[in-house]
């Protein structure tokens, strides 16, 4: 529709986007712009809002009003499994990982899934084949490629969330949405991690909710601040880390001004 024609560069954009839970607005008319090959950080004290605007882009939580524009298409009303199968994907949990499957099956599934169940040509041995070694290009490019045998569940905290990555990446997404890759990490996992990012978003673009902000400096293009359900500030990290309300906000003052 024309009226929601936008910048080409664009790839995801909310309009006016709220979410109330009951008269409380957890997010409050965010207008956001994610442009197409950029990491793009969603950060914030606790309570600001992140989940619940990640929750309301992942189609997880509906909006009280607002508009969620993918491509230049109004996906506001759309299913999650529809916006997945062009190409806006969130990362899995890690308790989506099949743990008691080996890291090759598990991304093997992943590729099945993006086949279609309408495609049973996939039981042919030649397309399992195929499938085997695309599963295996995947696990060397998040750094497991000696892992394909190894059950999820035996594998270390930090290579777990590289499975979870592969998977992801296995849907072929066009914009992956990721919660707090981080999230739980010990130092020299984040390194590995931040350096895996950095190398899947080369033809893709992702917006992440990330609570390290070390992470965030190295990786993120454009940083969205939010604080009470508001965007804060915005920029890249210079501009944003040295804005002195996102300071306030962080230092946990409670000016209600
Ligand atoms: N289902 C809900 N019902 C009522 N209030 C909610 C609900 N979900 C979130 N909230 C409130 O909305 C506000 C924003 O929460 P949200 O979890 O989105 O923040 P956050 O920035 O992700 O915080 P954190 O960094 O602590 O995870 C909080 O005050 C929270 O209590």
């Amino acid at each position: 529709m024309s009226e929601n024609r936008q910048d080409s560069s664009i790839i995801l954009e909310t309009r006016g986007l709220t979410k109330d839970f009951k008269g409380f607005k957890a997010v409050e008319d965010i207008n956001l712009q994610v442009h197409t090959g950029h990491i793009h950080a969603l950060i914030g004290p606790n309570g600001a809002g992140k989940t619940t605007f990640f929750n309301l882009l992942t189609k997880f939580l509906k909006p009280s009003s607002g508009k969620i524009l993918y491509d230049g298409r109004d996906i506001t009303r759309h299913r999650p499994a529809d916006i997945a199968q062009h190409g806006l994907i969130r990362s899995f949990q890690i308790s989506a990982v099949f743990p008691h499957l080996s890291a090759r099956e598990n991304v093997r599934i992943a590729l099945q899934r993006k086949l279609g169940v309408s495609y049973q040509f996939w039981r042919s041995i030649r397309i399992l084949d195929q499938l085997n070694e695309e599963a295996q290009h995947l696990l060397e490019q998040v750094g497991l490629g000696e892992f394909g045998d190894t059950k999820a569940v035996e594998l270390a905290y930090g290579r777990k969330r590289a499975l979870e990555i592969a998977t992801t990446i296995a849907l072929k997404p066009r914009l992956m949405l990721l919660d707090e890759p981080t999230q739980g990490m010990s130092a020299e996992d984040v390194g590995t991690v931040t350096d895996l990012i950095r190398e899947v978003v080369k033809d893709r673009t992702i917006v992440m909710v990330e609570h390290n902000l070390s992470v965030v400096s190295t990786l993120a293009d454009r940083i969205t601040v939010l604080n009470r359900g508001r965007i804060l500030a915005e920029g890249d990290y210079q501009t944003v880390s040295t804005n002195p309300a996102v300071m306030e906000a962080y230092m946990g003052t409670t000016d209600a001004a």
